[in-house]
């Protein structure tokens, strides 16, 4: 058990309920400061809603969750100066420019220099040129590494990334990873990030988690669940899981890398895999 004051995550017993649907469902987990980890599971097991509630954003139904040592129902003003977000699913202000989302931004975590702030991170993840841009006129890249900067203008101890280098092309998702490795390494800040990339979260993740309708269906470092599953990589153990093999079972032929296509005519959709979210 790791000491409350280094634990940078704690969510004991969190449950949302959307009417009828539970989307998260008596989850509890703890993530210790400085560690990278990974949140897996297929499309609807519950992972947005899990980030959406550590960032404060979405009140849970149930359950208690402690953020950098702060309960995030009573005082979230105290973790949230020291926590980010990005996600290249949320955009900044369309019709601002790039430094003034990054300005605004800026002025509301407090930064004694927002200028030089900007300057630096302008330069680390190569938007200097796209300052001047309005936001909503970039590239998807262009986006994701903007909403990069804007996650990192406070230097938070607790960084949540949801699919970091979605819509990067492969040179520029891997100097990402890269520099979000070194960030973490510099600042000993902790990485939560959900991802569908496994090669990327073998390379960034000390430990990765996977959901499955709601709660945490396994976890472990990477080698971990390989050697758990018998597999060589880690698609062929999300693959496992999302067809119902569990750990214990031996380790049939690698699963195919494409799931066969589902038929929109058949009742149910035709045969395809069982789902990780369901
Ligand atoms: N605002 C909402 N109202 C009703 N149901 C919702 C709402 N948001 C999410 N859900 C449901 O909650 C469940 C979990 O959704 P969530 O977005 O957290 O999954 P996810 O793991 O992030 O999926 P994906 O990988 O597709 O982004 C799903 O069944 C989804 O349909």
């Amino acid at each position: 058990m790791t000491a409350a004051s280094s634990l940078a995550i704690a969510v004991s017993g969190l449950t949302k309920r959307y009417g009828t649907v539970t989307a998260v469902d008596g989850l509890g987990f703890e993530v210790a400061s400085g560690r990278t980890v990974a949140l897996l599971g297929g499309n609807g097991a519950g992972k947005t809603t899990t980030i959406s509630m550590l960032l404060g954003l979405l009140l849970p139904s149930a359950g208690t969750i402690r953020v950098l040592g702060h309960d995030m129902l009573s005082e979230r003003h105290r973790a949230l100066p020291r926590m980010n977000f990005s996600s290249p699913y949320v955009d900044l202000p369309h019709r601002l420019t790039v430094r003034q989302n990054l300005t605004v931004y800026g002025h509301l975590y407090g930064l004694k220099d927002t200028r030089a702030r900007i300057a630096e991170l302008a330069a680390d993840l190569d938007i200097a040129h796209l300052l001047s841009r309005p936001s909503g006129k970039l590239s998807a890249g262009q986006k994701t590494r903007v909403a990069l900067a804007k996650a990192l203008l406070n230097d938070p101890a607790l960084l949540l990334l949801d699919e970091p280098t979605a819509s990067l092309d492969p040179d520029t998702g891997d100097w990402i990873r890269t520099y979000l490795r070194d960030y973490q390494r510099r600042t000993g800040a902790t990485l939560f990030l959900a991802s569908h990339n496994m090669q990327e979260v073998e390379r960034l993740c000390d430990d990765v988690m996977i959901m499955k309708s709601g709660r945490v269906f396994d976890r472990g470092p990477p080698q971990a669940l390989l050697d758990r599953y018998g597999r060589s990589n880690l698609e062929e153990v999300f693959l496992d899981i999302a067809r119902g093999r569990t750990a214990a079972d031996p380790a049939p032929p690698p699963p195919a890398a494409e799931p066969p296509a589902r038929d929109p005519r058949l009742p149910g959709g035709g045969s395809g895999p069982e789902s990780l979210s369901e």
